[in-house]
Order: structure tokens, then sequence, then C-alpha cells
């Protein structure tokens, strides 16, 4: 039975996924669950994941949720290339540490930029005071500048010499912001330099087709109708605005 693949494109660890297993040539069913949409919290869906986000898998009766663990899981199942999870026990260490981290730090920031700039404005039909605005800002650029100091350092990957899923997982999550109209790269030119050395090992046309929706995310909002972002509003009130 085949493997599917549970995905938005406009979320970044869908993103993750997706790409890992495009570069690795792993074969999956692309399924759409649209969380504009909210394809997330119907019941066919609940069936695959509880958790109803995404991404999810689904490989024959077994299904699991969380891009980390779904990355791990094919790395293992279909023997990928050492450099994503090395083997070693210092680098694999790093990757785990970068992964561990992530989180609460470069994903919160770089999506609650997106949250701020694009999706509560439409939502609500209001902008976002500037002093949050401006502390939005501010942790996200501590969080880029730890990135930069604590990850980076001066190699050309968060491991060293190859990229490795540490890399992946933080450019999705660094392009959010961009999507939302925020340039990152702007006076970091150590940061785009890696970009560009993600981007080109990940694979130009990959990486921006994983990354297009994000990328047109302005013009596509503009366009949507608020109404469809009802199923949002608690969320908003309660993460964002509380
Ligand atoms: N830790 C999870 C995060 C998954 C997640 O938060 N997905 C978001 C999109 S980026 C989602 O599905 N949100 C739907 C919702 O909250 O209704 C992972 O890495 O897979």
């Amino acid at each position: 039975m085949s493997l599917e693949m549970y995905l938005d494109l406009f979320s970044q660890p869908c993103r993750s996924v997706y790409i890992f297993a495009q570069k690795n040539d792993i074969q999956f069913d692309y399924k759409k669950i649209s969380l504009f949409e909210g394809y997330q919290y119907s019941e066919e869906y609940g069936k695959i994941s509880l958790l109803r986000k995404v991404p999810a898998i689904k490989d024959g009766d077994f299904c699991l949720a969380e891009s980390v663990a779904i990355m791990l899981y094919l790395a293992e199942k279909c023997h990928t290339p050492d450099h994503w999870y090395p083997a070693d026990l210092q680098k694999r260490a790093r990757v785990n540490e970068y992964l561990s981290w992530q989180h609460s730090a470069i994903r919160i920031h770089g999506s609650k930029m997106f949250w701020f700039k694009l999706l509560i404005p439409k939502a609500l039909g209001v902008e976002i005071p500037k002093e949050k605005m401006d502390n939005a800002v501010e942790d996200l650029n501590a969080s880029l500048n730890l990135f930069e100091e604590k990850f980076l350092q001066d190699r050309p990957f968060i491991v060293g010499d190859q990229i490795s899923l540490a890399d992946l997982v933080a450019i999705v999550e660094i392009m959010q912001p961009v999507g939302a109209g925020m340039d990152v790269f702007e006076n970091r030119p150590k940061l785009k330099a890696w970009k560009d050395r993600v981007r080109a090992e990940i694979g130009a046309e990959l990486f921006d087709e994983a990354h297009q929706a994000i990328l047109y995310a302005q013009e596509a909002v503009k366009t949507m109708d608020p109404k469809k972002m009802e199923h949002f509003k608690p969320k908003i009130l309660r993460y964002f605005l509380s």
C-alpha cells in the first residue's frame, strides 16, 4: 500500500516533510488538507490524526503525526543518506539540539509574525497594535541572533559541511515571516549565505516549488473571504491576543 502524506504547504512542518520526501525520492500520494478551509477538523481527517494538525502520514495501517517524527521514520525506513540524521553520536546530538530548541524559538516567533502581519488583520479586520508588533519583531530577531551565533557560527550548515534535518527544519520556519513580507535576510549576510546554500543543496526548483504558496501568501490572503477564517478566531483570541 502506498504512503499517503497529508499536507498543506502553507504550513512550515509540511514543507520540511514534503522537501525531505521529494529530495530523497520517497514516493507518496499527496493528500491536501486545506487549513484555510478547516479540513483538519473534518471527521475523515480525525481518523488520520486526532491532533488535527498537519503534517501527518499514513503508511499502510500506520498513521503518524509530527513532522520530526515523520522525517525520522522515513529516514530509517528508506535508509536516506547519513548526512540528514548522522549516525555519528555528536553530530546527531547537534541535530537533536536544534530540533529541540527551535519549537519555542524560531518556530513560535516566525509563525507569530505570519499571524500578526497577515492572518489576524484579515480574520479580525484590525491591525496588531504597534507595541505588540514591535515586541514580536524583537523576539524573532533575538531568535535569529541565537541561530546565527550559537547554531550556525562559521559553519556552512548547522552540523558542519553537510545539510541535515536541522537545516531543513530551520529554513522552512525562517521562510514563514518572509511570506508575510518581512525580509529577515536584510542586514544578515551570514543567514542569507546559509539560506542560499540550503536552497542550492535542496535544489532551487524543489525549494521554490515548496515555498511557492507561502511566497504568494500576501496576494492569496488579500482575496480571501474573512468569513472563511471564522474557525481560526478562537485560536487567535486565545493564543495571540490574550
Ligand atoms: N509540532 C507539529 C506542529 C504542527 C502544526 O502546528 N501544524 C499547524 C500548521 S503549521 C496546523 O496544522 N494547524 C492547524 C490548526 O491549528 O488548526 C509538527 O512539527 O508537525
